[in-house]
């Protein structure tokens, strides 16, 4: 089906509410399921495993805000997986508490929980603080928090706006900046990856503190790439185009309502998978990668670039359709 005409069916099976039918409201429970793969999913299936050789973070400390859940605990595992020492931090300190317990009995490797709220300053400093004690400076630093929600702009109020910026960008920055200045004032080095999103670089309605909060975060990597890789410091960016989690879905298509229309447009015809999240994230903090710094890669099946093309909706038409426009422009010869 169209993705024009999956969105129009969904949004009427919403409306029914309006009148009384049963539909589902919340996007984990059933009538709206989660969208199926487009066909073509098959040729790009997602492969689970961690890419990088066994011990290709041993004896490392890694850093990663919001490792709790999502992503940010997709790349945790990774990373303890191929030996790296992890702290997580993030405000829920009893999601985090079980995600670390959870992960250092499946790798061996311990992975500590700090409660941090990264939109205060001060709790990032004693958190970085509680980190060193226990497992000095990291060398590998990942910025996944996040906060999100869709809205129309002029329903935001400035405690809105305020939240959202707080935790992208200025939490970003809080923690950047604050173990920037620990890792040179010791001598020492670390790659950096900032998770933003492919609306980055084109800003989006209806997300527009976190389009302009994450705009943000990359101009701040991309600075100080230029800044402080004289103190062997590098600093990397991934836009992952849309992949389910908790944590985005019941904030963005709580219904369920868009995905269908969403799959529409990914070339690859599924969404994508926090395992190749994970595995792009590593690669750019692992030696394999000392060389790239101030990237910004886009991991989207194809998302971004298909939705900037203008003539990129006549994959709809059809071979019949296609022969008679052709006969058309073909009668044109010599007009
Ligand atoms: C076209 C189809 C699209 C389909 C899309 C489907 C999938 C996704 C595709 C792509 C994803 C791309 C990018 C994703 C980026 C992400 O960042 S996803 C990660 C999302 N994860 C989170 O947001 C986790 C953390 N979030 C939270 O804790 C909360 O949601 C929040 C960010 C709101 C912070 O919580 P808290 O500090 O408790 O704040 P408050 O609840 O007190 O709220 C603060 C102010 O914000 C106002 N507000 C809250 N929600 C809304 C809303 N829905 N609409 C408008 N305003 C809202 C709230 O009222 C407070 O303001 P006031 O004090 O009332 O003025
Ligand atoms: N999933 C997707 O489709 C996409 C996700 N992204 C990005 O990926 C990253 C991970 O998102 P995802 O895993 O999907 O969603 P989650 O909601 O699972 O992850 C967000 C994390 O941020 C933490 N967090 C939120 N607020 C704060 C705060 N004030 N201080 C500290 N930590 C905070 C949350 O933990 P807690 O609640 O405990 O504080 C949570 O672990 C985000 O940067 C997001 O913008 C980008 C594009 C697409």
């Amino acid at each position: 089906m169209a993705a024009g005409a999956v969105f129009s069916r969904n949004w009427a099976l919403l409306s029914g509410l309006r009148y009384g039918r049963k539909v589902r409201l919340f996007h984990s429970s059933s009538l709206l399921r989660d969208a199926p793969p487009l066909p073509q999913a098959s040729f790009f299936p997602p492969s689970e495993g961690t890419m990088l050789p066994p011990h290709s973070f041993q004896n490392r400390v890694a850093f990663i805000t919001g490792g709790g859940t999502g992503l940010g605990r997709a790349m945790t595992h990774g990373l303890s997986e191929l030996g790296a020492t992890c702290v997580i931090a993030s405000r829920k300190l009893d999601v985090l508490q079980k995600t670390a317990e959870e992960i250092t009995a499946q790798t061996g490797n311990k992975v500590f929980p700090l409660q941090c709220d990264v939109r205060d300053p001060q709790a990032v400093t004693q958190c970085l603080d509680q980190m060193e004690k226990l497992t000095g400076l990291p060398q590998v630093v990942i910025n996944n928090a996040a906060g999100n929600f869709v809205s129309p702009s002029e329903r935001l109020s400035p405690n809105g706006w305020r939240t959202i910026v707080d935790i992208v960008l200025n939490g970003t920055a809080y923690v950047t900046l604050e173990l920037g200045k620990r890792l040179i004032q010791q001598g020492k080095g670390a790659a950096f990856v900032a998770i933003t999103t492919i609306y980055a670089e084109s800003g989006s309605g209806f997300v527009v503190p976190s389009a302009s909060a994450k705009a943000g975060v990359e101009a701040l990597y991309k600075s100080l790439t230029s800044e402080w890789g004289r103190y062997g410091l590098r600093f990397n960016i991934i836009q992952p185009g849309p992949i389910r989690t908790k944590g985005a879905f019941s904030r963005l298509d709580p219904t369920g309502a868009f995905e269908e229309s969403m799959l529409g447009r990914i070339p690859a015809g599924r969404l994508g998978t926090p395992a190749e999240i994970k595995n792009l994230a590593l690669y750019m903090c692992s030696d394999y990668a000392t060389w790239m710094s101030g990237a910004v890669v886009r991991l989207d099946g194809g998302e971004y670039v298909s939705m900037a093309g203008e003539f990129n909706d006549l994959r709809k038409v059809t071979s019949e359709q296609w022969d008679l426009i052709e006969s058309m422009i073909r009668k044109t010869k010599g007009s």
